[in-house]
């Protein structure tokens, strides 16, 4: 009962644009109480995630320090996840309460009047949860949303914006673990893993009787679309496999950048998509990307070539997808998101046998919602101490 109601205040909204720049030469804000300045001290982070020039990931983010004050004292959080999380969130809370007063929807909703006026900041740990203006309405003191992840497409920022309230986001801490799933859709779908799992498995199948062979991703060319810090994590990891490297981004990177990781710059995406063995999707779902990789596109690509995709679903059309997999106009794809999660179980796409489909698990590692959770609250502290935020995202 109380759940529902909890998700009556959560309803879709039509897809929005919204990405940080990924910048990483921020300095990390003083941390204080919040309300109180003792033990300051900045920490470059360019200290912290120095392990190539312009990246900006890092293994080692660590939540501030927080004097110890009384739990009433602390701002209040409210923490908005939409369930089936078995116990990750739980796990964050200690982090969390280190310098917030923890309140769940349950709480505010059984106590609207009062909690409504402790909570500085919203906590929002999937990517899923809607902030609407009926929710924002009801917290007047509301400063921050910290959203724990890199893509905010499911947050409204001109409206969230027009209350006043900023919005934050963990670019650094999910770079790592995002390209490894980039890396392991990759290799599992070039060499048939799942497949493979399902033979050694099989009562009913010989071991050895594979009648099909995959394909090698040494040497083979990787197309990147989307070079920001998870797409040239991409790029590392690609290099240590001798593989050509072509990207296409916004913006070029820079020459030492490029260099640093063997990547080539295509202008023009059509040239990357008619050169690669693998493309990979890592651009940040916005208007401008929404559908992006069409029956067009999809056409320019090899029959043999593979697509990958680790950034949000909506960046493909899937109707494109399923008629170029069925009619093998692409040899295989390999997708961590789709639209929508999951995908209803009569789907074309779970029908096909050369798809590889992960339920978005890009940051499910227990360092990655660790960071994350870390990254989120130093963006919140910063907010409510005033002090400069790593990483906010504007609206467009
Ligand atoms: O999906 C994961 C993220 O947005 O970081």
């Amino acid at each position: 009962m109380l759940r529902s109601k909890a998700f009556s205040l959560l309803k879709p909204i039509p897809l929005m644009s919204g990405q940080s720049n990924l910048a990483y030469k921020f300095i990390r804000p003083a941390i204080a109480s919040h309300g109180h300045c003792c033990h300051r001290r900045s920490v470059d982070y360019r200290q912290r995630y120095k392990t190539h020039p312009g990246s900006a990931g890092g293994r080692t983010i660590s939540a501030p320090q927080t004097k110890v004050m009384a739990e009433e004292e602390l701002p209040g959080v409210l923490i908005l996840d939409i369930g089936g999380t078995h116990g990750v969130l739980e796990n964050l809370a200690a982090l969390l309460k280190k310098h917030f007063r923890l309140i769940t929807m349950k709480e505010f909703l059984q106590n609207k009047k009062e909690m409504s006026k402790k909570i500085q900041a919203v906590f929002v740990f999937e990517c899923r949860p809607i902030i609407d203006r009926e929710l924002l309405e009801s917290l007047p003191n509301l400063k921050v949303i910290g959203n724990s992840g890199v893509g905010v497409d499911h947050l409204d920022l001109k409206m969230i914006s027009s209350f006043g309230v900023k919005v934050t986001n963990t670019p650094h801490a999910v770079a790592d673990s995002t390209a490894d799933i980039g890396m392991a859709l990759m290799l599992a779908s070039a060499r048939r893993l799942v497949e493979g799992c399902q033979i050694a498995v099989s009562p009913d199948t010989k071991y050895f009787a594979v009648d099909w062979l995959g394909v090698e991703v040494t040497r083979a060319t990787l197309g990147i679309i989307g070079m920001g810090s998870i797409g040239y994590r991409v790029a590392q990891r690609a290099r240590a496999f001798d593989m050509r490297i072509l990207y296409h981004n916004r913006n070029r990177r820079r020459k030492e950048e490029e260099e640093a990781v063997g990547a080539h710059y295509c202008e023009k995406m059509e040239d990357l998509l008619q050169q690669s063995d693998f493309v990979m999707v890592v651009v940040s779902l916005t208007p401008e990307t929404h559908k992006l990789i069409g029956k067009k596109e999809l056409g320019l690509m090899k029959p043999t070539a593979t697509l990958i995709n680790i950034s949000r679903g909506a960046v493909i059309d899937q109707d494109a997808l399923v008629e170029a997999l069925q009619n093998k106009v692409i040899r295989a794809a390999a997708l961590d998101v789709t639209y929508p999660e999951p995908l209803p179980r009569d789907h074309p796409l779970l029908k096909l046998n050369n798809i590889i489909i992960t339920p978005h698990i890009g940051t499910a590692t227990v360092q990655a919602i660790r960071m994350m959770a870390e990254e989120a609250i130093t963006n919140m502290l910063a907010v409510l101490n005033g002090q400069p935020i790593p990483s906010e995202v504007f609206p467009k």
